[in-house]
């Protein structure tokens, strides 16, 4: 399977071009940055710490895909949704990490995956998808008697807040709280802003140092208090879950789907 990957300069392309090199039957074929990235014309694999593989960085997805099975995209909504268009009309499979869309960005991702096999999710980890379900387990046996906290860090280069986990944590207890998140979800506190309604789902971002992602979310009842956690320590697991998502794709339908399509959880 010959794999291109957009952002391949970043945080997780470096991870992600080591996961596709280590994969059997998996190839790298296109390494992408945006115009006037200093990378520009570097070998990927040295880039990645893997050794020279003669891949170069190019700024022409166009070109790249004309040489690729499936895009790993882990950006920014705005870059991914115009790479997304690419990959629809060339019928190229895509797999999605960016995180920070909008609902109507979501929509439009959903538009292009009607002719394309395409993967989008917050996260691509086996345990945060495991928590995922563990979660939904947690609110219909606590139901509503338990305050719903969920707290989350990161580094100090993270751009969006709160991270795509744990939005999507926070809608999975609303939707099994029968709740709207977008109505419960409480970003900030401050100041007399009176006592927290029952409903509501609070929100905290940390962000420092080189923290990877962790994820709590608090089931606060009276004298009693549940915590579910995740702590990723490097990123090459999100990286491994990617390549997964591309292998699993290979034999299916145009349509938008979840890492828990990917993993049976669904
Ligand atoms: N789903 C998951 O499991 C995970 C998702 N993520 C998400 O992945 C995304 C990327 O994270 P991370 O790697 O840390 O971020 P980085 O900023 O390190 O990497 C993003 C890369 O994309 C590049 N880029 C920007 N614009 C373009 C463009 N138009 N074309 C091609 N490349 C472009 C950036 O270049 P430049 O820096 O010069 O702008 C940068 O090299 C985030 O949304 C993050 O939340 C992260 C980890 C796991
Ligand atoms: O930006 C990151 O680093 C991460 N982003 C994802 C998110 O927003 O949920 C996943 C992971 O926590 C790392």
């Amino acid at each position: 399977m010959k794999v291109a990957i957009v952002g391949a300069a970043g945080r997780m392309g470096g991870r992600l071009i080591q996961a596709v090199q280590e994969t059997p039957g998996m190839e790298l074929t296109g390494a992408v940055e945006r115009t006037g990235h200093p990378q520009l014309g570097a070998d990927a694999g040295l880039l990645a710490a893997v050794g020279k593989l003669g891949i170069k960085i190019t700024d022409d997805l166009v070109a790249t895909m004309a040489n690729a099975d499936v895009l790993i995209d882990f950006t920014f909504p705005e870059v991914t949704l115009k790479n997304l268009e690419i990959c629809a009309q060339q019928g190229k499979m895509v797999v999605i990490g960016s995180t920070g869309f909008t609902p109507e960005q979501k929509q439009q991702a959903a538009h292009f995956a009607e002719t394309i096999p395409v993967v989008l999710a917050p996260n691509m980890s086996v345990g945060v998808n495991a928590c995922f379900k563990l979660l939904k387990e947690a609110a219909n046996i606590l139901g509503d008697d338990f305050d719903v906290e969920i707290v989350e860090l990161h580094h100090n280069k993270k751009k969006d807040s709160p991270s795509g986990t744990a939005v999507r944590m926070g809608e999975v207890v609303a939707d099994t709280l029968g709740r709207d998140y977008n109505q419960v979800a409480n970003y900030h506190r401050e100041g007399m802003c009176g006592a927290r309604t029952h409903e509501e789902i609070g929100m905290q971002t940390v962000r420092g140092g080189d923290i990877v992602g962790e994820h709590t979310v608090y089931f606060i009842g009276m004298g009693e208090r549940i915590e579910i956690s995740h702590r990723a320590m490097s990123r090459d697991m999100f990286a491994r879950g990617a390549v997964r998502a591309c292998q699993w794709l290979q034999d299916k339908d145009p349509g938008l789907y979840d890492m828990q399509d990917v993993l049976g959880l669904s």
